[in-house]
């Protein structure tokens, strides 16, 4: 029994808070969560949280923004109720994949937007410009039939390409119009950023403009009043320099390296496979400490529009003929990646039976589906976004659980305690 302390559940993942609470010999942290009729989140903290050490566990999955809101005011609250200190618990941590800038291939971002001066260009294609103001950005507060008309009519008096890399440039295309992307019904990553999908005229030099969110994200966990974070496998550990608070990132890698060691036969044999490089370093640690091939996919996404990510070109680099192949990803949010990678490695590779490992099982949209129709063999995962549902539609999955891991951490944290024994492999 851990005393002093207090563990409150945001409503994304009401199982893990429960497993921590009974791991720790706690009861859970009263909170009542509700929203009004117009959709804002209304947050009641029922016990006394003065001048105790409060954990507040909310994973970045489902309905994300709603769970990040309630987050952040329930830390608020904390705070504003006199807790000695607040950490805010994100077994998956949303928002960690947009810390950086995709379009960086030339360099820096563009930090201001074009000026529509009745289609009179006033910035060249070296310009670096400021940051769009409302009604300077495609998208944003501008009424979206005056605005489609203006950017219209722009891109025919200067006979666009379309181009937004430099592959596109010099090609002749027709003029681009806008299209505009129904976000309503999927909740994919490719198809739910774009509100207006733009293209710009050759020779503007605008690129579009991608917010990095991440920062902000950051920001507001620290505003909020979070005077710690407790997270597992970031998309970018380099995500963990953003704050200015700490940040403990625990590793998924022993629970998937234990899963090999045990489940899969003949795991020597097998070849590691990262499906991109972003991911390269955490798959050769497992293949490094397993004493296990490596081999690496080439995804190419960047150069492109966020929507294009689906369509990367994928390469195989290594040998996996009549070889079982073990995918190591941090994370599948349309599973588009693991399933495709899945198909290559069977396909042209020649492995014989492919795993997928990843720490964050997001499975959004019709990534199950995906998942059922694909190559892959089985998928495991963690249970740090909820898998009960996922579970019941997919036979393929393994979930494995990281209750343990996060209440061992609360507790550790609690007590001043070094988290580093948290990082064993064996
Ligand atoms: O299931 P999916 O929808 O395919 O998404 C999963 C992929 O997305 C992330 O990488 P990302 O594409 O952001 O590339 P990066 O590693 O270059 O950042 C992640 O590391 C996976 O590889």
């Amino acid at each position: 029994m851990v005393r002093n302390i207090v563990v409150l559940g945001g409503s994304s993942h009401p199982d893990l808070v429960n497993t921590v609470c009974h791991l720790l010999g706690i009861p859970n942290g009263r909170i009542t969560l509700s929203k009004f009729a117009v959709g804002e989140t209304r947050v009641e903290i029922q016990d006394s949280v003065r001048g105790k050490d409060v954990f507040v566990i909310q994973s970045g999955c489902g309905k994300v923004n709603d769970h990040l809101v309630e987050l952040l005011i329930t830390i608020s609250a904390c705070k504003t109720a006199s807790a000695k200190r607040v950490t805010a618990v994100l077994p998956h941590f949303p928002y960690s994949r947009q810390s950086d800038i995709p379009y960086n291939k030339t360099g820096a971002p563009l930090s201001k937007a074009p000026t529509y001066n009745g289609g009179k260009n006033d910035f060249t294609f070296e310009s670096r410009p400021g940051t769009p103001g409302p009604m300077d950005s495609p998208g944003l507060g501008v009424s979206h039939g005056g605005l489609e008309k203006e950017l219209s009519r722009i891109a025919l008096e200067r006979g666009a390409d379309g181009g937004v890399n430099g592959a596109d440039r010099g090609k002749s295309h027709p003029p681009t119009p806008l299209r505009r992307t129904n976000t309503a019904d999927s909740p994919s990553a490719a198809s739910s950023v774009n509100v207006n999908e733009w293209v710009p005229p050759k020779g503007t030099g605008y690129k579009q403009w991608v917010a990095q969110a991440g920062t902000l994200v950051a920001d507001l966990l620290t505003c909020a009043g979070a005077d710690h974070i407790i997270t597992m496998d970031l998309h970018d550990p380099q995500y963990q320099g953003f704050f200015d608070i700490p940040v403990d990132n625990l590793y998924g890698r022993p629970l998937l390296q234990r899963y090999i060691k045990y489940n899969i036969p003949d795991y020597q044999n097998a070849v590691i496979v990262s499906p991109d490089a972003g991911g390269a370093k955490r798959a050769t640690a497992i293949a490094d400490a397993l004493g296990m091939e490596f081999a690496l996919i080439h995804k190419e996404r960047r150069p492109t529009r966020i929507t294009d990510r689906q369509n990367a070109t994928m390469m195989l680099v290594g040998d996996i003929a009549g070889k079982v192949a073990i995918l190591v990803d941090d994370m599948a949010d349309t599973s588009n990646t693991i399933t495709r990678a899945a198909k290559l490695l069977k396909g042209k590779g020649g492995a014989t039976r492919v795993y997928a490992l990843v720490t964050h099982g997001v499975f959004s949209g019709d990534a199950i589906d995906r998942i059922n129709a694909s190559a892959l063999d089985k998928v495991i995962t963690t249970n740090s976004v909820p898998q009960d549902q996922h579970k019941r539609l997919c036979d393929k999955l393994v979930v494995l659980d990281v209750g343990e891991v996060f209440a061992e951490a609360i507790r550790r944290v609690h007590h001043g305690e070094s988290i580093s024994v948290l990082f064993r492999n064996d």
